[in-house]
C-alpha cells in the first residue's frame, strides 16, 4: 500500500513532464486526453490506497497500545508485593496510559510513516535523477546539512519526553491521592493548598511539554530554511544550464514538480524522527517495566502442596522489607491444625508482616514456614494461596454485583452456594434489602454500602471461599460495638474446623483463642491462653487493662 501512495506520487510527477512537452509543445491530440485521464486515475489509485494506509496505520498503533496495555497489567498483576508497593500507583498509571500511546504514536506515524515518506522522497528523487541527473545532484546538498538538525532536535526531544513523562506520573499519583483523601481535604480545609500542589506538577509538566513542542517546532522551519536554498540552488543551477537547452521545458518543470514534491515527505519525515524518539524514550520505561520479573515464583517442578489437616509452623522466621529494616527477627509459632492462634501487640511489631508471608505474598529472609510438613517456598503458588482464604482490613469490593463479589475467590459458583455463604455471614437479609438484591451493583459507581456491610461481604467471600486455612486481619475496631458483635459472631462460624491465624486488634475479641502470641519488635515476646497471659501479668495483661479501661 505505501509503495503504491509512494509510486503515484511520483507517477504525478512524472506525468507533468508528457503533459507540457506532449500537450503544449508538439501539440499531441493523443497526449490531450490521456495524460489528464492518466492524472486522474493515478490520483483515484492514490487516494484509495492512502485511505487503506491511514485506516491500516492507525489499527497498527492501536493493537501495539493495546497489547502493550495487556502485558503491562499481566505484569502488574504477577509482580511482587513488595515492587508493586515501592512503586507509585499514579507511575503505573502513567507506563499504561502515556507510554503505551507514545509507543503507539511512534509506530503507527514513526515507522510507518518514516517509511512511507522514505519511499515516496526516493521515488521523487528517482524521477529527478531520471530528468536530470546533474541538477538532481546540486538539490541534493541540502539533505547532510537536515540529517544533521534533525539528529540534534531528535535528541532532544527525547531527553525532554523523558522529564514529561516522569512528571505525568508524579501527577497521577497526586490525582489519586487527592481523590482517594477527599474528605481529608475537607475536613482539614486544605483545597487551596491541594490545588497549589496539584498546580505546580501541571505547570512543571506544561513546561516540559513545552519544551518538546518548541523543539518539534523548531524542525520544520529548520528544514524549510534548508529547503529553500537547495530549490535556489536548483533553479539557479537550471538557470544557467538554460542557455545551453540540455533540457526541456517539461522536463525542468517535472523536476522542479518532484522536488517540490519531494519536499512535503522531507518535511515530515522531519518530525517523525522526534515522534519516533519519543516513542524510543517511551519503549525504554515501558520494557523496563515488563523487564521487572517477580522473585516470589514457583520454583522449577514444584509440585502443589498437599493439605490434608491445615498445621502451620513457622521456623525462626527473619523477615526484612526492602528497605532493610529487619521487620521479623526469628519467629517461630504453631498454628495446630483446625485451631485459632490469635496474634497481638503494639503497632508496628510485626503482625501483619506475619500473616503475609503465609499466603506468601512476600518471602522470609531466614527460616521456614510448613503447612503439612512442607517448605512453602517449594511448592506452587497458586495450589498454596488455594488452600487459604484471606479477610483483611480494608473490605475491599469491585465495582461488580454483590454476587460476583462474594463469588471472587470461587468464580461460577451456583447462586445457591452465594446465598448460603451470605447465611453464613449474616449478609443475606440485607442483601435482600437492597434495590436488586445479589444482582446490586457495589463498589465505586455503585450502592454505597456501610463498613459493617462490606465485612460482611468479604466474610461471605471467606465462606464461599470454603479453604482450610483462614488469615483474618480483624477489621471490627471500626465498627460500632453492635456490628461488631454480630461480626463477630459470623467470623466464629467462619473459624470453625479451619486452621486460623487472626490479627486481633480488639483484644475482647480473642478471649477464647486457643493460643495468644503477643508480637513486639518482630519477636514472641510471650505465648499462651488468655488466662495464662493474664495470670503471668506481663505484656499481655498490661494491653489488656488498658483495653478494659477504655
Ligand atoms: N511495605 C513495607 N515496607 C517497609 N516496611 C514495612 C512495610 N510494611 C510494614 N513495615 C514495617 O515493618 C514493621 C512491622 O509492621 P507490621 O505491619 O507487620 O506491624 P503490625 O504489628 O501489623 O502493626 P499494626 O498493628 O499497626 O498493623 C513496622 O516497623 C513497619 O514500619
Amino acid at each position: 500500500m505505501m509503495a503504491i501512495v509512494a509510486g503515484m506520487t511520483a507517477l504525478l510527477a512524472y506525468l507533468l513532464d508528457p503533459a507540457i512537452n506532449e500537450i503544449f509543445v508538439n501539440r499531441n491530440q493523443t497526449a490531450l486526453w490521456a495524460v489528464p485521464a492518466a492524472v486522474v486515475a493515478s490520483a483515484i489509485v492514490k487516494s484509495v490506497a492512502d485511505y487503506i494506509q491511514s485506516v491500516q496505520m492507525s489499527y497498527v498503533g492501536q493493537r501495539i497500545v493495546a497489547d502493550t496495555q495487556l502485558s503491562l497489567f499481566d505484569n502488574f498483576m504477577r509482580a511482587d508485593l513488595a515492587w508493586i508497593h515501592d512503586i507509585h500507583s499514579g507511575r503505573l498509571i502513567s507506563a499504561f496510559l502515556y507510554d503505551a500511546g507514545l509507543l503507539s504514536d511512534a509506530v503507527s506515524k514513526g515507522v510507518v510513516g518514516l517509511l512511507r515518506d522514505a519511499v515516496s522522497v526516493l521515488m521523487l528523487i528517482g524521477v529527478m535523477y531520471y530528468q536530470n541527473w546533474q541538477l538532481a545532484l546540486v538539490a541534493s546538498v541540502g539533505f547532510p546539512v537536515a540529517a544533521f538538525v534533525m539528529r540534534r532536535l531528535g535528541r532532544k526531544t527525547r531527553k525532554v519526553s523523558g522529564k514529561a513523562q516522569a512528571e505525568t506520573g508524579t501527577l497521577s499519583s497526586l490525582l489519586t491521592e487527592r481523590f482517594d483523601g477527599t474528605r481529608l481535604v475537607k475536613a482539614y480545609g486544605r483545597e487551596a493548598d491541594e490545588l497549589a500542589t496539584v498546580t505546580a506538577s501541571v505547570e512543571r509538566r506544561l513546561g516540559h511539554l513545552m519544551r518538546g513542542v518548541r523543539t518539534k517546532a523548531a524542525t520544520v522551519p529548520l528544514n524549510d530554511a534548508v529547503g529553500a536554498v537547495a530549490i535556489a540552488a536548483a533553479i539557479l543551477y537550471a538557470g544557467l544550464q538554460a542557455q545551453s537547452s540540455e533540457m526541456s521545458f517539461g522536463g525542468f518543470t517535472s523536476f522542479i514538480a518532484a522536488m517540490i514534491m519531494a519536499y512535503q515527505p522531507l518535511r515530515s519525515l522531519s518530525t517523525l524522527n522526534n515522534t519516533w524518539q519519543e516513542g524510543l524514550a517511551a519503549a525504554d520505561r515501558v520494557f523496563a517495566m515488563l523487564d521487572v520479573k517477580p522473585k516470589v515464583a514457583d520454583a522449577p517442578d514444584a509440585p502443589d502442596i498437599a493439605v490434608a489437616r491445615a498445621e502451620i509452623v513457622f521456623e525462626d522466621v527473619h523477615f526484612a522489607y526492602n528497605d532493610g529494616t529487619p521487620a521479623l527477627k526469628g519467629v517461630s509459632l504453631t498454628v495446630p491444625a483446625g485451631k485459632t492462634v490469635a496474634l497481638v501487640g503494639p503497632s508496628g511489631g510485626g503482625k501483619s508482616t506475619t500473616i503475609n508471608l503465609i499466603p506468601r505474598f512476600y518471602d522470609p529472609t531466614g527460616g521456614r514456614i510448613l503447612i503439612d510438613g512442607q517448605d512453602i517456598k517449594g511448592v506452587t503458588l497458586a495450589s498454596l494461596r488455594r488452600a487459604m482464604a484471606l479477610v483483611a482490613q480494608e473490605a475491599t469490593l469491585f465495582d461488580d454485583t454483590i454476587a460476583s463479589n462474594i463469588a471472587y475467590g470461587r468464580p461460577g459458583a451456583p447462586q445457591s452456594q452465594i446465598e448460603a455463604a451470605a447465611r453464613a455471614a449474616a449478609a443475606h437479609d440485607f442483601i435482600m434489602g437492597l434495590p436488586q438484591g445479589y444482582d446490586t451493583v457495589v463498589g465505586e459507581s455503585g450502592v454505597k454500602l456501610s463498613g459493617g456491610q462490606r465485612q460482611r461481604i468479604c466474610i461471605a467471600r471467606a465462606f464461599l471461599r470454603d479453604a482450610p486455612i483462614l488469615l483474618l486481619d480483624e477489621a471490627t475496631s471500626a465498627l460500632d460495638t453492635e456490628s461488631e458483635r454480630q461480626i463477630q459472631a459470623t467470623l466464629r462460624g467462619l473459624m470453625k474446623g479451619r486452621t486460623t491465624l487472626v490479627i486481633a486488634h480488639r483484644l475482647s475479641t480473642i478471649v477464647d483463642a486457643d493460643c495468644i502470641h503477643v508480637v513486639e519488635g518482630g519477636r514472641i515476646a510471650e505465648s499462651g491462653s488468655h488466662d495464662e497471659l493474664i495470670a503471668k501479668g506481663g505484656l499481655y495483661a498490661r494491653l489488656y487493662a488498658q483495653a478494659e479501661a477504655e
